[in-house]
């Protein structure tokens, strides 16, 4: 992004100035206050808010030019954590984590949906609603369901919000384990204490949203 600005409501910028390159392979973190923009600045990542000011590309191409078939293709290439996991209730864990399969009128392989639900420790709960999973099971099946689609970024909103520290802990180490096998990962966070101790196992990037605009963080985060 090349001075991207973005404001919700006409006439008003909320961020401004923001020029980045998501570096390919690499872990990022984004930090900043609470109600900052974070959640906006992701949203701007993959194409569900445009920008209002600047210039946008994603895998080389103008965000601005994108068909609907582009913007499909992009959001296949970004497997995204929200805040809020937004599970479809009524359908057991194993269904909502293969939803985005079957949105892009894919078969299933069944073999390869238990081997992701294995990978997020979650084989026991594969025919479990939604509503019976702890926030880290929850967490680890919405980081199951974003990387069905094999994306080339994981974005990741404050993924650990609600979860004690050993659960944190073990998913960053799925996005570490994600980011070793060459996924550029970007995790929102505003838990300082949770950067550190990813970054004494994994290179990462923090950027910090304050004052309207993009930087990049000291190194001594
Ligand atoms: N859909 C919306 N319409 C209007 N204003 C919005 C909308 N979404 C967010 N905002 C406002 O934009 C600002 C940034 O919100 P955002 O959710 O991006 O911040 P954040 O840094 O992710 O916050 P938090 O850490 O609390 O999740 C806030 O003032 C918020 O009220």
């Amino acid at each position: 992004m090349r001075d991207v600005g973005f404001g919700y409501h006409a006439g008003e910028q909320l961020l401004s100035g923001m020029t980045l390159d998501l570096q390919p392979g690499m872990f990022h973190f984004l930090t900043g206050p609470s109600g900052a923009g974070k959640t906006t600045f992701l949203r701007l990542c993959y194409a569900e808010l445009l920008p209002s000011a600047g210039q946008m590309t994603a895998f080389g191409q103008d965000i601005h030019g994108l068909s609907r078939d582009g913007i499909a293709d992009l959001r296949r290439r970004v497997g995204v954590v929200h805040q809020d996991t937004q599970f479809l209730d009524h359908l057991p864990v194993a269904e909502n984590v293969a939803l985005p399969l079957s949105i892009a009128g894919e078969n299933v392989d069944m073999q390869a949906l238990r081997d992701l639900l294995g990978w997020v420790q979650l084989s026991q709960h594969a025919r479990a609603m939604p509503p019976q999973l702890s926030g880290g099971e929850r967490q680890r099946a919405a980081l199951a369901r974003a990387v069905i689609l094999s994306p080339d970024i994981v974005l990741a909103d404050e993924p650990t919000g609600n979860l004690d520290w050993d659960m944190s802990m073990r998913l960053m180490q799925l996005l570490i384990e994600l980011n070793k096998s060459g996924k550029t990962i970007l995790v929102a966070t505003h838990d300082l204490n949770l950067i550190r101790a990813t970054k004494a196992q994994v290179a990462a990037r923090v950027l910090r949203i304050a004052g309207g605009t993009l930087h990049l963080a000291g190194a001594d985060l």
